[in-house]
């Protein structure tokens, strides 16, 4: 791909929306529907080429339903049985049941069969479960009964039939989508195939990235067919789509260090974390923050914790925060001794270990209303805006990014249902006003122009205690350098996930510890990220 098309962000469609591309594509720019079927085939048939290795003189065993995602199996049959392979192909309902093109590719099938002298193709209309005990062992199953026409639990007799391929160990290549796996949620509807490989039309469907799809989808291939790319992005702006970025893209985006900076235009990042119980949260994310290259990180954390911290921080300046008798941090004094560096700071970092101190969480809500900084609020930052949500849309106009964990972000929306994960960020993005980073698996991010993108980086190895703080440090320290808060949440995201994809790549994902990350960081920004 050119690398102008690889900063492209990567639109990632609804079954819905896809339809829409494909019906646009069709009507509108009069693309035949045939031709793209045809095309979709091929690409589909290229992939199980590889799988396969070899195709002469291999078994192929094609289950298609009677859509066009049978259609597209139907194409791919006919280019493997062209090749050389013995082609199973299994229907469920006769041409005259099936969508027009895929009939019509149906047909083509059985002249075909007929005409084969080496009868290497055959088709059973399947009228009883038990005739799948006389197909042949197959060195491929391919999945064509459903894609985005899934509208519902998987009905009979295809539910069976994707358990009977299931039982099967041979390797299993889905065509656009698993069929029980759907397309907008990740859900399984009833039963799901549980594939090797996908290989995906024209664009990446939400249900391939997220809940049950990364485990069902085996490794995705994304192939063209020839929906033109304005038409696939015009179709990412209906609700519950997103984006994934490349790292071309956030190569474009990461700050670059300007030959004459000082510490201060490489921008002051102002950490308000740390308390008695909790003084490796501000190590973490003040660290992060230097390490992504704030120029100057100051760590603000309560006096009877700053000696601790400062046997930890060498690099970072600490500030003492004045407690009141009862152990939270004292609103007047601390502002007395913040205001200067409030001035001078770029971005601001509210809430990692600060913890639930009645005092510090109503210092910490007054100090968010009264900053016009960029911020990140994590943690126990976002603990304190509990019952005070109406705070966020007034005061964050755009320029705070919110890092909830599932817990956290329940805390504050309330029992949502997160079914629908790109819509909900969505709309409490825009609600609030602020960029919303939900953490999870994986982690996605909502624009308070309702763009939401899926992080494309990331692995297990994050499911340990501190990367929560990593990550609100690389948030910060890109803020400070003047990233916008849209570019810095999914940069940090980006970034952090890459390192642990760095350190899995070579040592698992069971060892990995918070501040490994830290470690890595400079070499994945060096060699992955020409920074
Ligand atoms: N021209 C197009 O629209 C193209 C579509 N393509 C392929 O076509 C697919 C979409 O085709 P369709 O829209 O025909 O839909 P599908 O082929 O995904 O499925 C539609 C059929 O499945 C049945 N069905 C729906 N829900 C069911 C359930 N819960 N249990 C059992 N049966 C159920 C429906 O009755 C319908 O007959 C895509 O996934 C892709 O593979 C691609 O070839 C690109 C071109
Ligand atoms: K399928």
């Amino acid at each position: 791909m050119n690398p102008l098309l690889e900063a492209h962000p990567e639109p990632v469609l609804t079954a819905r929306a896809m339809r829409e591309a494909d019906r646009q594509t069709i009507e509108t720019l009069g693309l035949p529907g045939r031709v793209l079927m045809e095309t979709a085939g091929r690409g589909a048939a290229e992939v199980a080429a590889r799988m396969l290795g070899t195709v002469a003189a291999r078994t192929v065993v094609c289950l298609c339903g009677r859509g066009n995602n049978g259609g597209d199996g139907f194409v791919l049959a006919r280019v493997l049985h062209a090749r050389g392979a013995h082609v199973h192909v299994v229907t469920l309902a006769d041409a005259s049941a099936m969508s027009d093109d895929a009939a019509a590719n149906y047909r083509l099938l059985e002249h075909l069969a007929e005409a084969d002298p080496a009868h290497r193709l055959h088709l059973h209309r399947l009228t009883d479960l038990a005739e799948l005990d006389h197909l042949p062992r197959a060195d491929l199953y391919v999945d064509a009964l459903l894609g985005t026409g899934l509208s519902s639990p998987l009905r009979a007799p295809i539910r069976e039939l994707v358990q009977w391929l299931n039982e099967h160990p041979a390797p299993i290549l889905a065509i656009d989508i698993p069929t029980g796996l759907d397309s907008d949620t990740g859900q399984v509807l009833g039963a799901a195939v549980a594939a090797t490989r996908t290989v995906t039309m024209g664009a990446l469907k939400v249900g391939l990235l997220l809940g049950e799809g990364p485990r069902l989808c085996g490794t995705v291939d994304v192939i063209d067919i020839g929906i033109p790319r304005h038409v696939l992005e015009q179709a990412a702006r209906q609700p519950g789509c997103a984006w994934r970025a490349s790292d071309a893209l956030i190569r474009q985006w990461l700050p670059r260090r300007a030959h004459d900076a000082h510490k201060y235009s490489a921008g002051l990042a102002l950490i308000v974390a740390g308390s008695r119980e909790f003084t490796g949260a501000p190590v973490m994310a003040a660290t992060a923050a230097a390490r992504i290259g704030a120029g100057y990180v100051l760590c603000a954390c309560p006096s009877d914790v700053r000696p601790v911290l400062a046997t930890k921080l060498t690099e970072v300046a600490l500030l003492g925060l004045p407690e009141t008798e009862r152990g939270g941090i004292d609103q007047e004094d601390a502002f007395d001794v913040l205001d200067g560096w409030l001035e001078r700071a770029r971005a601001l970092l509210v809430g990692p270990g600060l913890g639930r101190h009645p005092d510090t969480q109503r210092f910490a809500r007054t100090l968010l209303e009264r900053t016009s900084l960029p911020a990140v609020i994590d943690a126990d930052g976002l603990n304190a805006l509990v019952g005070f949500t109406e705070l966020i849309p007034r005061h964050a106009q755009g320029r705070w990014i919110l890092t909830p964990h599932l817990g956290e972000f329940r805390r504050l929306a309330g029992d949502v249902d997160l079914t629908h994960r790109i819509k909900v960020v969505q709309e409490y993005a825009q609600q609030w006003h602020c960029v919303l980073l939900l953490k999870g698996m994986p982690s996605v991010v909502g624009w308070p122009d309702g763009t939401v993108w899926i992080n494309a980086t990331g692995n297990p190895a994050l499911a340990t205690a501190g990367t929560g703080d990593v990550l609100a440090g690389l948030c910060v320290g890109l803020l400070a350098q003047g990233l916008p808060p849209t570019q810095a949440a999914v940069c940090a995201l980006h970034v952090g996930g890459a390192v642990a994809d760095h350190y899995a790549a070579h040592y698992g994902t069971a060892t990995m510890m918070a501040s490994d990350l830290l470690t890595y960081l400079p070499a994945v920004l060096r060699t992955r990220f020409d920074r």
